[in-house]
């Protein structure tokens, strides 16, 4: 088993706790940049949101480059479309993980979308099995997201990958003592449990401005800036495929709620099955699930069965006020 995080978090009952009290505007938010294929992660999210009968609405932040008719498509999905300007990182010679993870800065700007007071980050990449708004409930003030995982090449650039140290099994190479300390623990940037806050995102920018990038762009940036207040929440909230075949001690693929697509060649829409590790019976099964819920027509949108916003604002505040059964804060199992 992944080793023992220390965390509070809901048990998964799914029932609303009391410690949402008041009125809380709630919503799902993901990251949309370019006219290229990644629209269809988003409509892919949108519907499996539905499938799960999440209660809280997509927001979609998109760059200026998406195309209208992107737009129109998830609008006819009931997603909120956000427009945002893009982020970049101070002038820099870096060489990104993935040279396209420049434009992933301009994540930062949903910290502005002060009009809801907890929200949850998903990529594009990613599709919810399972419901999850339970996270609504945690408690405010910090910053949930589950463990990454150090082992993939793309961490060929890190210290601890050169010594073959991952902190998913810190007992396998221990952290030598000439290395100083260990690195602290460090998150997945797909999925994040955060709180929109106009002071939080100027400080973001702030900091942004005089922090050199590094490979992981933006994810290695937010673990800098939030790790003081970062939780690490189960990793049924955000399987890395690569746990698959890196970690499969870690991973009980039967409790899974929340995939991430982010192993090379593992997006569905761009799947072939060619590149490592994607000829496996479980990336096979986790692709076909997601083009099950992308094709089903059933979860399309259907305006006539929506509430608008507003409305589902106070139905939700309704629910807040609702007098629920308390729910106990429980020390979750270690992170798997
Ligand atoms: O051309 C692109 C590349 C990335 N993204 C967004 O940026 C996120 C992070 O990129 P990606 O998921 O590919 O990174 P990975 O998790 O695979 O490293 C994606 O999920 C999308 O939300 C996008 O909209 N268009
Ligand atoms: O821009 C940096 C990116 O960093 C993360 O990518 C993953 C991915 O590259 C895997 O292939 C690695 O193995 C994994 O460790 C790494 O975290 C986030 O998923 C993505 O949303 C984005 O923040
Ligand atoms: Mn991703």
């Amino acid at each position: 088993m992944a080793p023992g995080v220390p965390m509070d978090v809901i048990s998964c009952t799914g029932k609303v706790s009391t410690a949402s009290t008041g009125y809380s505007k709630r919503a799902f938010v993901t990251f949309l940049a370019g006219n290229g294929d990644y629209v269809k992660g988003v409509v892919g999210l949108a519907k499996g949101l539905r499938k799960v009968k999440s209660a809280y609405p997509l927001v979609v932040a998109m760059l200026p480059d998406v195309p209208e008719e992107h737009r129109d498509i998830l609008r006819s999905q009931g997603c909120i479309v956000r427009e945002i300007e893009p982020i970049y990182p101070p002038e820099n010679q870096i060489q990104f993980a993935m040279a396209y993870y420049v434009i992933n800065y301009s994540k930062l700007r949903i910290w502005n979308f002060e009009e809801y007071s907890k929200m949850m980050y998903l990529d594009a990449d990613i599709q919810v099995f399972e419901n999850i708004d339970h996270l609504f409930d945690t408690q405010d003030g910090y910053f949930y997201a589950v463990m990454d995982c150090f082992c993939e090449k793309t961490w060929s650039h890190s210290p601890q990958h050169s010594i073959g140290y991952c902190q998913q099994c810190p007992e396998k190479v221990t952290w030598p003592a000439e290395m100083g300390s260990p690195p602290p623990l460090y998150f997945n940037a797909g999925m994040f449990v955060f709180e929109p806050s106009r002071l939080t995102y100027e400080s973001l920018l702030e900091t942004l401005q005089i922090t050199p990038p590094t490979p992981f762009a933006e994810q290695d940036f937010l673990n800098m800036f939030f790790q003081k207040t970062y939780k690490p929440i189960p990793l049924m909230y955000n399987l890395v495929l690569a746990m698959l075949w890196r970690h499969p001690e870690n991973v009980e693929v039967e409790k899974v709620k929340v995939v991430h697509y982010c192993a090379a060649g593992s997006k569905p829409w761009r799947y072939t099955g060619k590149e490592a590790n994607m000829d496996r019976e479980d990336i096979k099964m986790l692709v076909a699930r997601w083009w099950d819920i992308y094709n089903n027509e059933s979860l399309d949108f259907k305006a006539e069965n929506s509430v608008p916003e507003e409305e589902t604002l106070s139905r939700s505040s309704i629910l807040s006020s609702k007098p629920e059964p308390a729910i106990s804060y429980i020390s979750a199992p270690s992170a798997a």
